[in-house]
């Protein structure tokens, strides 16, 4: 077995010491976008994958989740694990059921896999389109996927650039369970809110009631920053268009998220202290933020916590 993995060049470690947010978290919130790495030594990163990052624990995970000060988290399967969900799976098991997990699957996984996930804590699987982090799947496959977790009251969360969404619509609008989309489909901030490419993601959004969005990531969307480092509380503010649209117009279907340990990013690692603070400017009243951060991710991961 591999024990020791040499990161992709560039890689930018998380940040180690972050900041505790001003805005304080209401009580129950979940961090509903956060992902583990390895440990290598421990869990492997898959062969097939496209990056090789740096170490991101479950207790380093969990510890950063107590700093910021959220009750529970949702550990998405990346990609540089393939669909070996060891990693993520430890951390559910070991998180004492304040962790949920969204896995990936392939189409021949068992009956009993699946039982055994559910019982781990996952509740959705992820289908990626973004080319530079996987192969393209057969859609046939997805669907194959879609068809044999239905029985567990799973979702799929997608993940795809926006220059995809029109090709990927109709595929997207007949998967037979709710859908999450990762990161607000990954619009081009440069361009206008209100212009046809993120009206194309807010039609998708209208087209079926069960369809979710994170409104996740500025700090990887974000084209003029600034960055949320140095105390900067008012950080990524070209992205805040865009994410208060979502919010204000789908307050029950919004989901938000660290993204920690934030893979593949280049111009900077942000602090995730001043991350926690970018959610005010996107949900601009208490109860936007009770509903995002509390109400929906704890309906969709946790139905019977009451
Ligand atoms: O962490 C994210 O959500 C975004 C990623 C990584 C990813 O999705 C993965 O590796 O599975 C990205 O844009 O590189």
């Amino acid at each position: 077995m591999t024990t020791s993995f040499r990161r992709t060049p560039g890689w930018l470690d998380w940040y180690a010491e972050p900041s505790r947010p001003r805005y304080r978290l209401p009580e129950g919130a979940v961090d509903a976008h956060c992902h583990v790495f390895g440990p290598g030594a421990a869990f492997p990163f898959a062969p097939e994958r496209r990056y090789t990052p740096c170490d991101a624990s479950r207790d380093q995970l969990f510890a950063l989740r107590d700093h910021l000060g959220f009750a529970r988290t949702v550990v998405v399967q990346a990609t540089c694990h393939g669909a070996d969900n060891s990693a993520m799976v430890d951390a559910l098991r070991a998180s004492g059921g304040l962790a949920r997990g969204v896995a990936t699957v392939r189409p021949d996984v068992s009956d009993a896999e699946l039982r055994e996930l559910h019982e781990a804590g996952v509740r959705g699987v992820r289908f990626n389109f973004v080319k530079r982090l996987v192969d393209a799947a057969p859609r046939q496959d997805l669907r194959d996927v879609a068809l044999r977790i239905a029985p567990y009251g799973w979702h799929v969360v997608v993940y795809f650039e926006a220059a995809d969404l029109p090709d990927l619509r109709d595929f997207l609008l007949s998967v037979p369970v709710p859908l999450v989309v990762d990161h607000m489909g990954r619009p081009d901030v440069t361009k206008d809110p209100d212009g046809p490419e993120f009206g194309a993601f807010l039609d998708l959004m209208r087209a079926r009631p069960d369809i979710w969005c994170k409104v996740t990531c500025p700090e990887r969307l974000s084209v003029s920053g600034p960055p949320a480092l140095d105390g900067e509380r008012s950080a990524y503010r070209d992205v805040v268009p865009f994410a208060r649209r979502v919010v204000e117009e789908f307050p029950d279907r919004v989901l938000w998220g660290t993204d920690w340990p934030h893979p593949n990013l280049v111009s900077h690692m942000p602090d995730d202290g001043l991350l926690v603070d970018f959610v005010p400017h996107i949900a601009p009243t208490p109860e936007l933020r009770r509903k995002l951060l509390v109400d929906n991710p704890t309906r969709l991961y946790w139905p019977d916590a009451g």
